[in-house]
């Protein structure tokens, strides 16, 4: 599947062309990724576990070595030319690697120093009160809360100026507040310029921070859409209407719209769109009731994620 840009304006500022990846174990975690990320915008890799978004990232950054295919980074290739299109990336691990016994300034500032980059306090000082750790420059990360110290890991991916950000997970085992105050960060950090690129499993936090998702199950890049779009998908929901006894067939006056009978002619099935102000229940209702069509119960069930993964690897 190729997800290029629809605007052919713009050029990306990652660009993964054909990239698969087998383990040495014989496991293949990626098939096949096409994907362009645009300069500045907050793109969520949205899938279940061991769908290979670590490894995507990993094989974005230069960790992870591709099996077949390409990688730039703002126009650098990730393997011939690593160093410089390393330069341009910071990473935000899934764990929280950090030396407990070191000071919080002291530890941003060796980040920046394996790039290779001279010092600037003023930058690393701008980094670390836009992520409210200036008071806590001269604490010993051992000391810090765990939602002080995925600031640390931030502020380290930022010592080196990257113009893209990758974020592994950054809200996994975060209470909701937490989780609120990370995405309010990762909106301010696209502010100042910094491209984002986030994995995650919870559909809400895609839905909260991302321009763009791409969904990724089983190592395939099933779809990549943007947010408003995706959501609309999501915004679908069922009535399920239970009968009293089963019916061969739906009435023609109903099989025109979103309805359908269930495979055991029990349950009828409205499907609606819950962004939109009609949503034609109460139609529906009356129209049952003409018809003379009784129901013992009445459910209403939220599409989820789920159902997406299915309907499109069914597709497929
Ligand atoms: N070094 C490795 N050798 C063999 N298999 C691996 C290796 N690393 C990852 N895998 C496997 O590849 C698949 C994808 O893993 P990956 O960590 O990329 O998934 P993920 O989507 O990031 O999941 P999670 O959210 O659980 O981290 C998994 O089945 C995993 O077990």
């Amino acid at each position: 599947m190729t997800n290029r840009s629809a605007s052919p304006a713009q050029t990306p500022i990652i660009s993964v062309a054909g990239v698969s990846k087998t383990y040495a174990s014989g496991h293949v975690a990626l098939k096949q990724i096409d994907l362009d990320i645009q300069p500045g915008e907050i793109f969520a890799l949205l899938g279940p576990n061991g769908a290979g978004k670590t490894t995507l990232i990993g094989i974005i950054c230069g960790i992870v070595k591709t099996s077949t295919g390409s990688i730039t980074a703002d126009g650098f290739d990730i393997e011939r030319d690593y160093r410089a299109a390393r330069a341009r990336i910071g990473l935000v691990p899934q764990e929280l690697a950090t030396d407990a016994f070191e000071k919080v300034w002291d530890t941003v500032s060796f980040s920046r120093g394996l790039f290779g980059l001279p010092a600037n306090p003023a930058y690393l000082e701008k980094v670390l009160r836009d992520l409210s750790l200036w008071d806590k420059r001269k604490s010993r990360i051992i000391t810090l809360s765990g939602g002080m110290k995925r600031r640390v890991m931030i502020a380290k991916a930022l010592s080196h100026e990257p113009r893209i950000l990758f974020l592994d997970e950054p809200t996994a085992g975060v209470d909701v507040e937490l989780r609120r105050d990370m995405w309010a960060m990762v909106r301010q950090l696209r502010q100042s310029g910094v491209t984002i690129i986030l994995t995650t499993h919870y559909i809400e936090e895609a839905e909260q921070m991302a321009d763009r998702i791409g969904v990724i199950n089983r190592g395939e890049l099933i779809l990549v859409e943007d947010k408003a779009k995706l959501m609309d998908k999501l915004g679908k929901k069922e009535l399920s209407l239970q009968l009293p006894s089963p019916i061969d067939a739906l009435p023609s006056a109903l099989s025109e719209q979103s309805v359908a009978l269930s495979d055991d002619g029990r349950r009828i099935v409205y499907t609606f769109d819950t962004h939109s102000e009609n949503t034609g229940i109460p139609a529906l209702l009356r129209q049952l009731d003409e018809l003379g069509i009784d129901y013992t119960d009445l459910q209403t069930r939220q599409s989820s994620l789920e159902d997406i993964f299915v309907s499109l690897v069914t597709e497929r």
